[in-house]
């Protein structure tokens, strides 16, 4: 189990190319337990490729992560979700068919390895339907939880990807732009949840949306060409003149 103050995630001197384009350098960045931490930079500085390299989806050149102190670069994605280690992708990867009950429900089951046996027994779908049922409500979805899923608003939708998220039971949560395509007026409550999130999960989130990323960061990251450029707290951020230069100037993007 994690104390308070721990890191939760570790990455130490991430280097990544894709040829001869450097998209991770030199990339060390430590999440505590509880963090809200916001991922940012301009468009190509390399953010979802760390997460990438994070998840396990692509193989660091060099460097290592370290989950509670671990290390798991050699783990394959799945083994490093069974160690709580999460993400949620930019694009919707929901079944639009299914409801939010059912679709939790099956990333339970996936969980414990029970998906595959419905007939096991009607105790452990009780606790699953429970468990579903729980999440659900933790992120404000719970009066349509028995919805058909392509019937929600878009900002409930990604709201549901989370939740397919939390039914790993992750530790480390990886949020690549959860409001992406999110109405604004739908963004901020969406935030609000995912602040509200139990302390035990830390969370880092890219966003692209300033206003979003100055009220829910409780500290950033800055990456520029995939280098870290600077990580502080917010206020050191919106002040620091090269983060300004490289990209609050353009005004317009993470
Ligand atoms: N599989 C790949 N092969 C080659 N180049 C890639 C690959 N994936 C990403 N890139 C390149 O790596 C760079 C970083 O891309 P990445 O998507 O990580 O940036 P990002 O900061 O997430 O950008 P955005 O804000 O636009 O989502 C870009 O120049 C991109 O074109």
């Amino acid at each position: 189990m994690s104390e308070p103050g721990q890191i939760a995630l570790q990455t130490e001197g991430i280097g990544k190319r894709f040829g001869s384009l450097v998209v991770s350098k030199d990339v060390s960045i430590k999440l505590p337990r509880g963090a809200r931490h916001a991922l940012i930079g301009p468009n190509g500085a390399g953010k979802t490729t760390l997460i990438n390299l994070i998840t396990g989806q692509l193989r660091p050149d060099t460097g290592r992560i370290l989950l509670d102190g671990k290390d798991v670069t050699g783990l394959a994605t799945a083994a490093r979700v069974r160690r709580g280690l999460t993400r949620t992708f930019q694009i919707n990867t929901l079944f639009p068919d299914l409801t939010p009950l059912e679709a939790t429900m099956l990333a339970i089951t996936e969980r414990e390895g029970t998906s595959g046996q419905f007939w096991r027994g009607l105790a452990s779908h009780a606790s699953a339907v429970e468990e579903a049922y729980e999440i659900l409500v933790q992120l404000r979805l719970g009066d349509v939880a028995t919805r058909t899923t392509r019937t929600l608003a878009y900002g409930q939708q990604r709201l549901l990807e989370i939740g397919l998220a939390l039914a790993t039971r992750p530790k480390v949560l990886l949020l690549d732009e959860p409001a992406a395509g999110v109405p604004k007026a739908e963004s901020g409550e969406l935030f609000q949840v995912i602040a509200a999130l139990p302390d035990d999960i830390s969370v880092l989130f890219i966003e692209h949306d300033m206003d979003i990323v100055f009220n829910f960061a409780t500290r950033i990251v800055v990456l520029v060409a995939g280098e870290v450029l600077l990580e502080a707290e917010p206020d050191v951020i919106r002040t620091d003149s090269r983060v300004r230069e490289v990209y609050l100037g353009h005004g317009h993007h993470a």
